[in-house]
């Protein structure tokens, strides 16, 4: 049986948060196949040595795109990106088209901490 995928990504102000998040709920994200934007996937394999995390591009040079495929091919299962919303950057169309796709596929997807707390705990 394969397991549900789940991609994980933060904006620059909410890595640690990320990184935080990811060694709290070790035990649920280990139930997953782990997918992460580059940067992102570096911080949460930092922080949680024993889960696997397949890292695709930086999200300003791709990274995001790739997620969203993956999603339109039925790949991903739920999207967790903790986003920074005061601070603009060059890649928002790619956010914007991520965040389109989730939603179009209707994937579970939580855009802030809070949410992620919820949407892991129903696992
Ligand atoms: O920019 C991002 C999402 O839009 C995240 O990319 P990184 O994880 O590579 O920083």
């Amino acid at each position: 049986m394969t397991l549900p995928c789940i991609a994980l990504i933060a904006h620059d102000q909410k890595k640690d948060d990320m990184a935080d998040f990811a060694r709290q709920h070790q035990k649920a994200l280990s139930r997953f196949r782990i997918v992460a934007t580059g940067t992102t996937g570096g911080k949460v394999q930092e922080a949680c040595p024993d889960l696997q995390v397949t890292r695709l591009r930086s999200g300003p040079l791709g990274g995001d795109q790739q997620i969203g495929a993956m999603i339109a091919t039925g790949d991903v299962d739920m999207l967790l990106f903790f986003i920074d919303p005061l601070t603009s950057m060059p890649h928002d169309v790619d956010v914007k088209a991520l965040t389109r796709l989730a939603t179009v596929y209707d994937i579970p997807m939580a855009l802030n901490r809070a949410t992620a707390e919820k949407l892991i705990d129903f696992q």
